[in-house]
């Protein structure tokens, strides 16, 4: 088991935004993170990443928690965030040098994953461009270039859809499919339900801070018989109560 988040309560101060959530994320599997604004997908994440500690429960990649050893921990994962976060003072070639020191890459190698990766983002010829030049989706897909580049266990992607053009979208699944083959475990948070319900191979349905429903699509049919067949009719279901 990758990633393994077991009965975590957690936020920003005492009170709780996760009500004591569990799920886990499988080796060579995409898991979608779905949910309303203000569901708790952000929060779950920023457990997941370390930069909020849960009040109780315990999350672990593949058996290590950041308390046992916070580098190897954090080494096993690439994030990319929904708002690309980029050094203004530094260029393209310094930003994925910095990543290959973080990561500990071996720099001939890493090079050459990165030109290709540039190669597909159409990022080849900006190697010496600050991120001042760049325009939203070109910055994210920095922040993709970046991540890809490691060869992490987990990456977790937050909302990768929405600035991207449709053709980094199809690059940037075509990625996930090979990294999944080759065995690596992706946590994806999205709003965009008709490509979250062609890609992902299970779900994590979070409302209000806790997992109403998660499994395969079959799985989230099965639990909620009357929704119906589509990934959004079956979340629109779920959340009827708070509309009402
Ligand atoms: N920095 C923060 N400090 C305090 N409360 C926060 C903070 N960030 C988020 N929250 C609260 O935590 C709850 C969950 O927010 P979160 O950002 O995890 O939602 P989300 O599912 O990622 O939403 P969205 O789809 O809008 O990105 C919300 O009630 C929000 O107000």
């Amino acid at each position: 088991m990758a990633l393994t988040v077991s009965h975590v309560v957690g936020g920003y101060s005492q009170i709780p935004v996760l009500k004591d959530i569990s799920f886990d994320v499988r080796d060579g599997e995409l898991v979608g993170l779905i949910g309303l604004n203000g569901a708790g997908k952000s929060t779950t994440i920023n457990h997941i990443i370390g930069l909020l500690t849960p009040h109780k429960g315990k999350i672990t990649l593949n058996g290590v928690t950041i308390a046992q050893d916070s580098q190897a921990y954090k080494q096993q994962i690439a994030y990319i965030p929904e708002t690309p976060v980029l050094y203004q003072e530094l260029t393209l070639r310094e930003h994925l040098e910095m990543t290959m020191m973080a990561y500990d890459l071996d720099q001939d190698q890493a090079w050459v994953t990165a030109k290709q990766l540039l190669k597909t983002f159409r990022l080849a010829n900006k190697l010496d461009w600050f991120p001042a030049n760049f325009s939203k989706g070109m910055k994210q897909k920095v922040m993709i270039v970046c991540a890809f580049l490691t060869q992490a266990k987990l990456y977790i992607i937050d909302e990768p859809f929405l600035g991207l053009d449709p053709l980094a979208v199809n690059d940037l699944l075509n990625l996930i499919e090979e990294r999944k083959k080759q065995g690596a475990s992706i946590l994806m948070s999205t709003h965009v339900l008709d490509t979250a319900q062609r890609y992902c191979d299970r779900f994590v349905l979070l409302h209000s801070g806790q997992v109403e429903a998660e499994g395969t699509l079959n799985d989230l049919r099965q639990a909620l018989p009357k929704a119906g067949e589509s990934l959004s009719d079956i979340y629109l279901s779920m959340t009827e109560v708070d509309r009402a």
